[in-house]
């Protein structure tokens, strides 16, 4: 079997509120491997958002491990160690880990091809395919347009063409159909989940939708593991 793209060990992750201590995951472990999907699901303020912000760099875990396509992170640090792992984590969503949100985040100022050209081009890939990526999503047609000149349906496509032409190993999506509606958000997923099957990339997808989720080859439901231990 292939060695997992992502690795969590124990995570735990607090917030402070109004001066009290908000604990949100204990001890929390997970492993995803080339191909493979994963749901997080659970009720509101589970910490769903909070997961993906941990496996992505974008915030950092109380305690824990974290690898992702071969870069380790550990919390708490030694105080020795001098540490790198900021540009690290920046490194690996430039080039290795595709984030999608649940509103499409594409730059106003480009037209669609150009949204992808630059994502491409940032994580190091040859630009050229960029129409071929939007084609494959179903917005050849509206490739020239700007984001405010097409739908949320077809501006969430474009950005999971930027994903995708940037041949991530990780796919990070949190509620990347929640602003849709139901029709418009089958034929996103529908995208998503065939390009990562060709693509061979890992996905882990924060969900509300039960019938998305069901749609992942793993389940992981938050609101079952109570880092309050008030359940
Ligand atoms: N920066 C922050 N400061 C304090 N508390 C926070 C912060 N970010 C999140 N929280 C709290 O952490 C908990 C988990 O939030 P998170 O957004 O991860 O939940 P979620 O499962 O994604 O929720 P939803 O389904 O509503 O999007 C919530 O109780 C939230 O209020």
């Amino acid at each position: 079997m292939s060695s997992a793209v992502l690795v969590a060990r124990g995570l735990s992750k607090d917030f402070t509120s109004g001066g009290q201590r908000v604990p949100v995951l204990s001890g929390l472990s997970l492993c995803v491997r080339p191909g493979e999907s994963l749901a997080v699901v659970g009720r509101s303020g589970s910490g769903k958002s909070t997961l993906l912000n941990l496996l992505c760099g974008l915030q950092a875990p109380k305690e824990g491990l974290i690898t992702v396509a071969g870069e380790s992170f550990r919390r708490p640090r030694k105080s020795s160690e001098r540490s790198d792992d900021d540009a690290r984590w920046a490194e690996l969503r430039r080039r290795s880990i595709g984030v999608v949100f649940q509103e499409a985040n594409l730059m106003p100022a480009l037209s669609l091809v150009d949204n992808v050209r630059l994502r491409a081009h940032l994580a190091g890939h040859a630009t050229g395919g960029e129409r071929g990526w939007l084609e494959r999503l179903g917005v050849g047609a509206e490739a020239d347009r700007y984001p405010d000149q097409v739908s949320g349906g077809q501006a969430q496509r474009a950005a999971l063409a930027m994903v995708f032409a940037m041949a991530p190993a990780l796919i990070l999506a949190d509620e990347p159909t929640g602003s849709l509606d139901r029709h418009t958000a089958d034929a996103v997923a529908d995208c998503l989940f065939a390009m990562q099957g060709d693509s061979g990339c890992a996905l882990v997808l924060a969900t509300h939708d039960s019938e998305l989720a069901a749609r992942c080859d793993h389940l992981l439901d938050l609101s079952a593991l109570d880092p309050a231990g008030t359940e």
